[in-house]
């Protein structure tokens, strides 16, 4: 699969390959008169009594050097123009897909990802277009000289060189095994490291190692595996690079014999130490190694991508319409915790969310506002219960397809602000409905100073406020009914941000979830949800101003009293002005798990998590 996707990048850039070849060609020059000019020298020159002559074929073999070196700077300008689209693909693939997913935050470990693959292809390319142009410059050159040179050089190097290539594909699997062996052992110590007191406190150190040695025994078998395979990767080199040194000198004799000149031996001496062998060397560790590792993480980064044409996935269409009644999103006993000794984040949560539905979400910093929507969004995965968008599983293709995730960090890429603002949908946006989704959004104002929407945007030059605009639009523009607002207008100010939530809320057919950065975000919505630990309360914002005392101190902290002056300090709406837990006065909280868009008197509330407290 990933051969055949190589092989039709490479044939739709053929003029990029030919003029490689052209340059390479030179190379071979430059091969061909390491041997053959040594000889000349030896023969015709120092060897008969004429040094000028030897002196001369030695200049010629310089002159190829500088000549070779001519060609090989132009070999890396059309290597360049073969490798840059591979990572300008790559980049598209994984920013769209980590933008798809709302997990923006994967993007920079993906980029890496990129940045390998880009690094790796260019040396495979180098290693295995030299070997193949310098073996091309020495047999040529050892079959002028004296064509039983070609019988001892040639078969072991052919015999080398098929050994290596009959270990590629099993070398590709085990490097594969072992990465990813070595990549579930350092996810289990991360899990592990951070709750070894937990998990001491819970004596559970035996179950514990056990799970984590059986993780270190798997990368073992694949370490021990792949250094076997290693072996015959050496036995490879030994037998094409190296044997052919130990064939010359001991059938000297029998060569100097069948007439081969002394000066032709050193030259097919020369051959093989100065050429054959450093390429082989070259290309047995830099496809052995590189290409299994090129092959690992390519295959990583196409996966869910349709086809290398870049066909839209199932994300990227628009969803078809869902039967009346369904919920937007349903949470049922959803627990979260970010490790198995760790205290759950979201504890037995309940909630519905009617389509058209607006929430705002809303608690101290750190208290798992983020996790909830990274939950919804399939980025995280409940350790129990279950959640729904639209009646489809998450996570799952159809409700990725119907909800999008707008983190605090907005990611804008290089490209047009049409490309950039177009990103969540499979063809060009028409000009018109982006203009009126700027316009909605509030993004108008930048779109026109930047030049319009086929103005190449910089993602440096533009202000946090600025990305989190066109981030905003581009979720407006989506097809995704739900969206989830992750304090993603936080660098907005109030204005700006009360214009952008209530496009989302106003957009046909939307249901909307803000954790909000402002308190006014609440007054906005249809419902609140309160997170204080592993308690929620949940109502409209007069309903909890009377039943939540957390509510009422982050409300209090909005509007503060004029002996508050340390609310006075930088954006007094900030929700998480007031922090941590405890504030509430009298300790408890309204544990609603009620659905949204259901009025509740207090007495209709359900009681979820197995900590939940009441009003
Ligand atoms: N990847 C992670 N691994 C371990 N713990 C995490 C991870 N991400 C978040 N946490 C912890 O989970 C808790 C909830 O974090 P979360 O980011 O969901 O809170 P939040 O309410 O969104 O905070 P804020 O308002 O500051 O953004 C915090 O204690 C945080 O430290």
């Amino acid at each position: 699969m990933i051969a055949r996707r190589g092989l039709r990048f490479l044939r739709d850039r053929w003029q990029v390959v030919l003029r490689l070849a052209v340059w390479s060609l030179l190379e071979t020059g430059q091969t061909f008169l390491t041997g053959y000019a040594p000889a000349r020298a030896l023969d015709d020159g120092f060897l008969a009594g004429r040094p000028g002559v030897g002196l001369a074929w030695l200049g010629v073999a310089g002159a190829g050097v500088l000549v070779g070196a001519f060609g090989t700077a132009r070999v890396y300008t059309a290597v360049a123009e073969l490798v840059e689209p591979l990572r300008d693909g790559l980049v598209n693939r994984v920013v769209s897909r980590g933008v798809r997913e709302g997990d923006t935050t994967a993007l920079s470990g993906l980029t890496q990802q990129t940045e390998i693959a880009r690094d790796t292809f260019a040396g495979l390319v180098m290693v295995s277009r030299s070997f193949v142009f310098t073996a091309a410059g020495a047999l040529i050159g050892l079959f002028s000289l004296a064509p039983p040179l070609l019988l001892v050089v040639g078969l072991p190097l052919l015999a080398g060189v098929a050994l290596f290539l009959a270990t590629l594909r099993p070398l590709a699997r085990r490097q594969e095994a072992f990465l990813v062996a070595d990549e579930a052992l350092a996810e289990r110590y991360g899990v592990v490291c951070p709750g070894l007191r937990d998990i001491t406190a819970a004596g559970a150190e035996e179950r514990v190692a056990a799970d984590t040695g059986r993780h270190i025994e798997t990368e073992r078998r694949a370490a021990a595996s792949l250094a076997r395979w290693g072996v015959l990767r050496v036995a490879a080199l030994t037998i094409g690079g190296e044997l052919p040194i130990v064939l010359l000198l001991v059938a000297a004799p029998w060569l100097l014999g069948q007439g081969v000149t002394p000066g032709a031996l050193v030259g097919a001496l020369s051959y093989v130490t100065q050429s054959l062998l450093p390429a082989l060397r070259n290309l047995v560790h830099g496809l052995g190694t590189s290409g299994s590792r090129l092959v690992v993480v390519l295959r990583r980064l196409l996966r869910e991508d349709g086809s290398a044409s870049g066909t839209p996935t199932g994300q990227l269409r628009r969803p078809a319409d869902d039967p009346p009644g369904i919920p937007a999103l349903t949470l049922k006993s959803v627990t979260f915790a970010y490790g198995p000794a760790a205290a759950p984040v979201v504890d037995g949560l309940d909630l519905e969310l009617r389509p058209g539905a607006h929430l705002a979400v809303v608690g101290p910093s750190g208290i798992g506002k983020s996790t909830l929507t990274a939950l919804v969004a399939g980025v995280l995965e409940p350790g129990h219960g279950a959640i729904r968008v639209f009646g489809y599983p998450v996570p799952g293709a159809e409700a990725a397809g119907r909800r999008v995730l707008v983190p605090q960090e907005a990611y804008v890429h290089t490209g047009t602000l049409a490309e950039n603002l177009g990103l969540l949908r499979p063809d060009p946006v028409p000009e018109a409905e982006l203009l009126a989704a700027a316009e909605a959004v509030g993004l108008l104002p930048l779109l026109d100073a930047l030049g319009g929407p086929a103005a190449p945007v910089d993602p440096a030059a533009l202000s946090a406020g600025e990305r989190q605009l066109i981030a905003l639009t581009r979720a407006y523009l989506s097809y995704a009914p739900l969206v989830l607002l992750d304090e993603a207008t936080c660098h907005l100010d109030p204005r700006a941000e009360e214009h952008a939530e209530r496009a989302f809320a106003a957009r046909p057919g939307g249901t909307l979830v803000v954790v909000a950065h402002r308190i006014s975000s609440t007054r906005r919505a249809d419902r609140v949800l309160v997170m204080d630990g592993r308690t929620t309360a949940y109502g409209t914002h007069d309903e909890l101003l009377d039943r939540s005392a957390l509510y009422r101190d982050l409300v209090g902290s909005w509007s503060p009293a004029p002996s508050q002056p340390a609310l006075a300090l930088g954006d007094p709406d900030r929700v998480d002005a007031v922090a941590g837990p405890g504030l509430a006065g009298d300790g408890r909280h309204v544990v609603a798990h009620g659905p949204v868009g259901q009025v509740q008197a207090p007495g209709d509330l359900r009681h979820g998590g197995p900590l939940g407290g009441q009003g």
